[in-house]
């Protein structure tokens, strides 16, 4: 049996999923002479060590008890009575990532998950790359920092799995690397990538006002813990970054040009996100409900599309015919239309559920499941 050594930074909604999702394939992975031994798992503010990460783990029960308490709100920090196992703090537990990727680094190997929505974990994950470990990314934020982050990060591109980062639980990454590998170049690439953008747009062509579908896209799991970074067009303009870098462009996050749907006087320096949720969207629904309408009587629909094409990066918010393939998108749904040499005229074309923690941590585990030829 190979056995899988993991941490999990991150457990909110992907995180918690995705242990639900590594218990309940068990039996699946044992068929396939599998474990996987989640050794670690941290929170914003501390982390859950194994007494042993050799030869002990976090049991399932431990497992679904961090599941059941951070779906209350309470911190990691506050299980000492779990048992089997060690409560660190926040600094003490980036030092413990690293600790125990330099260990098991040199041993049976060690894969690192990221499904916080911080950029804070980049200077770690870049170590534990270094210690010959693997990553597993949700998080977008640390493939969308410098270009020399990047090429570090992706230095030992078999160390490394983002699927979930663009679409979700989409084999979105793994067409388009496969695409490039073979030497076919892709000259351009549009698409629906979010879902949250996505739900919206097609809740409010129903009428309903655009600060009520927003809290809706949020109580279903499919936003950004602040919503302001779906609703400003940055995490559409991540995901572009992470393909157009994909397919070989050295650009940064500045050069691309983002259309943002609130305006900036109510960004995250100005007021709380409870505020803006609260009270200062209602101030978009007239214009937004506007622009939907004027979209219908020419027959089309608004939608929030990103563009890679001619050296060129951009996303924003298009009225676009109701019969094309994005204008037929409904609810959290993505596609992505992937033009090159060898798909020119008809393009590779992906789309399917775009957000939501039970595919997005179906993509994560999927990712961990496809590194297991580095493990002893
Ligand atoms: N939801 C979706 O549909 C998709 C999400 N993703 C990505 O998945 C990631 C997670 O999303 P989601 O689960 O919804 O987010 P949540 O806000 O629900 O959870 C984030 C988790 O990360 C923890 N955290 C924050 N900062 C740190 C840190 N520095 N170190 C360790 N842990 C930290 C938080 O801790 P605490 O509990 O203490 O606050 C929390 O447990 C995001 O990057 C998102 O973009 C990607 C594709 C789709
Ligand atoms: N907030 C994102 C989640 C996936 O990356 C989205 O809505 O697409």
């Amino acid at each position: 049996m190979k056995r899988i050594p993991v941490v999990i930074a991150g457990c909110g909604g992907v995180g918690r999923q995705l242990l639900e999702h590594i218990v309940n394939c068990r039996a699946l992975h044992s068929k396939q002479g599998l474990v996987l031994r989640v050794v670690g798992v941290c929170d914003s503010q501390s982390m859950l060590v194994a007494n042993d990460i050799f030869t002990e783990e976090l049991n399932d029960d431990v497992l679904a008890r961090i599941c059941l308490e951070k779906s209350r709100g309470t911190s990691l920090s506050e299980l000492n009575d779990i048992g089997d196992c060690q409560v660190f703090d926040y600094k003490e537990a980036t030092m413990q990532v690293i600790d125990i990727a330099g260990l098991l680094g040199r041993s049976t190997g060690l894969a690192v998950v990221d499904c916080t929505a911080s950029s804070e974990t980049l200077e770690v994950l870049k170590q534990v790359i270094d210690s010959g470990c693997c990553v597993v990314l949700a998080n977008k934020k640390p493939l969308t920092s410098s270009m020399e982050d990047y090429q570090k990060l992706t230095s030992h591109i078999r160390r490394i799995r983002y699927e979930s980062t663009v679409g979700a639980g989409l084999p979105i990454i793994a067409s388009v690397t496969r695409v490039v590998a073979s030497g076919d170049s892709v000259f351009r690439i549009v698409g629906s990538l979010s879902g949250t953008l996505g739900y919206v747009m097609s809740e409010v062509e129903t009428g309903k006002p655009f600060s009520e579908v927003v809290q809706a896209a949020k109580r279903l799991g499919y936003t950004e813990p602040d919503p302001r970074d779906d609703l400003s067009g940055m995490d559409v303009a991540r995901k572009a970054l992470i393909l157009a870098r994909l397919i070989g462009w050295q650009i940064n996050l500045d050069d691309i040009t983002v259309e943002s749907l609130y305006p900036e006087e109510m960004g995250p320096n100005s007021m709380s996100t409870e505020d803006f949720l609260g009270g200062g969207l209602s101030l978009v629904d007239k214009d937004i409900a506007e622009r939907v309408r004027v979209a219908s009587l020419k027959g089309n629909v608004l939608r929030y599309v990103c563009l890679i094409e001619d050296s060129r990066v951009q996303v924003g918010s298009q009225e676009i015919s109701k019969a094309s393939s994005i204008g037929r998108l409904r609810g959290s749904d993505n596609v992505v239309e992937i033009y090159s040499r060898c798909y020119k005229e008809y393009p590779l074309v992906i789309q399917g559920a775009g957000a939501g923690n039970d595919t997005t941590a179906a993509g994560v585990l999927a990712d961990l499941i496809d590194l297991q030829d580095l493990f002893k």
